[in-house]
C-alpha cells in the first residue's frame, strides 16, 4: 500500500537528522548547510505497537511483521519557490506524491547551526512554508481552470464539477486559508483528492528542540503548539539530534537512555503514531504459529476490503472474517480461550474492521 509522509521545512531545519534517525540508516546526508539535500530520500519505517509482540507471545508466533509506513525527506524550500526561487518547483512536485506531511520547524537555539533567515522563529518560518503551498495551489488551480475553459462550455459534467471544486479551493486561496478549509461534500470527494493540491494535505507540526528541552519542550514548541491547535492540526516535541543517537542504540541501551533523559519512549515512535492517525490509518492482526502480523487499513474498511490488503483473491472469494477484538484475544489468552467464551464473532461482507481487530479470513478461489 505504501502510506507516504512527506518531510517538509526550511533548508537546515533538521529533516535529514530526523530521516536518518527514522529509518535508523545514515542514507541522507544531513550537514550544516542549506540545501544539504536535493534528491528526495525514501525510507520504510516500523509502525510501533505493543499490541502485535503481546498477540505473537500468546500465540508463540515464530515471526513478528509490524505495519509500514514510507517517509520521504524532501529538500528545503524556502520564500519564493513556488516562483522557482531555491531548488523550486521540483521539490513542490515531490510533496504532492505524498499523503500528509511532517513539517519541520526549528525550535532550538545553536549559533553554530545556519538559520536561513537568520534567527529563530518557527512560527514565521511555518507561515513561509504554508504560504509557498498555497501559492503553488493557486498557480495550479489557475492553469487548470483555463485548461478546462473548452470541456466546461461543451457541457462536460467531469469538467463542470472539476470547476466548480477548482473554483472553490480559487476562492479559499485568494483568502489566505488552505484548500483543506474547503468544506466539500461526499460525492465531490473523490474529484477532490484527484486535485492533489498541496494545501490540502493534513499537516503535522514536529518541534525540532534541542537536547536539553526533548522532555518538556520549550517557549518555541510552545507556540507551535498553540498554532497547529488553532489550524486544527497536531503537533509533536522532538530532538532529532537525540534521537539519531537513539536510533544507534540497542533496545536496552536505549530505554536507559530514555530514562536518563525523562522520557518514556523515543520521540521517533510517538512520531510514527502521530502519522499513522493523521492519515486515519488503522492497524487489524493475523495471528499464527508462523506469524503475527499487523496489517494497515484506512478508518471505515469492511472485511473484504481488509482482506483485500493481504491478497486480491481474498477480496474476491471473501466468505466471512472470523473476529476477536484485541482485548478479548489478549485477556483470555488466545484464539481457543476466546472462542470457548464466547467472543469470537463470525462477520460477514459489511462488517467495517474496528482498530486491533484479530482477523482470520475464509474464501474460496
Ligand atoms: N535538535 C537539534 N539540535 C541541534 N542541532 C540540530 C538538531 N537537529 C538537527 N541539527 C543540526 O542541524 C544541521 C542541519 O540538519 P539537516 O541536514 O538534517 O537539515 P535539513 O533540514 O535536512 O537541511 P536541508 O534542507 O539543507 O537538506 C545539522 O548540522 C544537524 O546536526
Ligand atoms: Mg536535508
Amino acid at each position: 500500500m505504501g502510506f507516504r509522509m512527506g518531510i517538509v521545512g526550511l533548508p537546515n531545519v533538521g529533516k535529514s537528522t530526523l530521516f536518518n534517525a527514522l529509518t535508523k540508516t545514515a542514507s541522507a546526508q544531513a550537514a550544516n548547510f542549506p540545501f544539504c539535500t536535493i534528491e528526495p530520500n525514501v525510507g520504510e519505517v516500523n509502525v510501533p505497537d505493543a499490541r502485535l509482540a503481546n498477540l505473537a507471545q500468546i500465540a508463540n508466533s515464530a515471526n513478528i511483521i509490524p505495519a509500514r509506513m514510507t517517509f520521504v525527506d524532501i529538500a528545503g524550500l524556502v520564500k519564493g519557490a513556488s516562483q522557482g526561487e531555491g531548488l523550486g518547483n521540483q521539490f513542490l512536485a515531490n510533496i504532492r506524491e505524498t499523503d500528509a506531511i511532517a513539517h519541520v520547524v526549528r525550535c532550538f537555539e545553536d549559533g553554530d547551526v545556519v538559520h536561513v533567515s537568520d534567527h529563530v522563529d518557527p512560527i514565521a518560518d511555518a507561515d513561509t512554508i504554508d504560504t509557498e503551498l498555497m501559492l503553488a495551489d493557486m498557480e495550479s488551480v489557475e492553469k487548470r481552470l483555463q485548461n478546462i475553459v473548452r470541456k466546461v462550455r461543451g457541457g462536460d459534467k467531469e469538467a463542470v464539477q472539476q470547476e466548480r471544486l477548482l473554483r472553490a479551493a480559487l476562492a479559499a486561496l485568494e483568502q489566505g486559508k488552505p484548500a483543506r478549509t474547503v468544506e466539500v461534500d461526499p460525492e465531490d470527494a473523490k474529484q477532490w483528492k484527484m486535485l492533489q493540491l498541496l494545501s490540502t494535505k493534513p499537516i503535522l507540526y514536529v518541534c525540532n528542540v534541542g537536547e536539553s528541552d526533548a522532555a518538556s519542550g520549550n517557549s518555541y514548541s510552545d507556540a507551535v503548539a498553540k498554532m497547529a491547535a488553532e489550524q486544527g492540526n497536531s503537533h509533536v516535541i522532538i530532538s532529532a539530534q537525540i534521537e539519531e543517537e537513539i536510533s544507534q542504540l540497542d533496545d536496552e541501551e536505549a530505554e536507559m537512555f530514555l530514562s536518563e533523559m525523562g522520557l518514556e519512549e523515543a520521540g521517533l515512535d510517538r512520531l510514527i503514531r502521530a502519522g499513522y492517525a493523521l492519515l486515519a490509518l488503522e492497524t487489524y492482526f493475523t495471528v499464527g504459529p508462523k506469524e503475527a502480523r499487523a496489517w494497515t487499513i484506512k478508518q471505515g474498511t469492511t472485511a473484504p476490503q481488509a482482506a483485500g490488503v493481504i491478497h486480491g483473491d481474498f477480496e474476491r472469494g471473501f466468505i466471512r472474517a472470523e473476529t476477536i477484538a484485541y482485548d478479548d484475544f489478549a485477556a483470555l489468552g488466545g484464539e481457543a480461550a476466546a472462542k470457548e467464551a464466547g467472543k469470537m464473532r463470525a462477520e460477514g461482507k459489511s462488517y467495517v474492521v474496528q482498530d486491533g481487530d484479530v482477523l482470520h479470513f475464509l474464501f474460496n478461489t
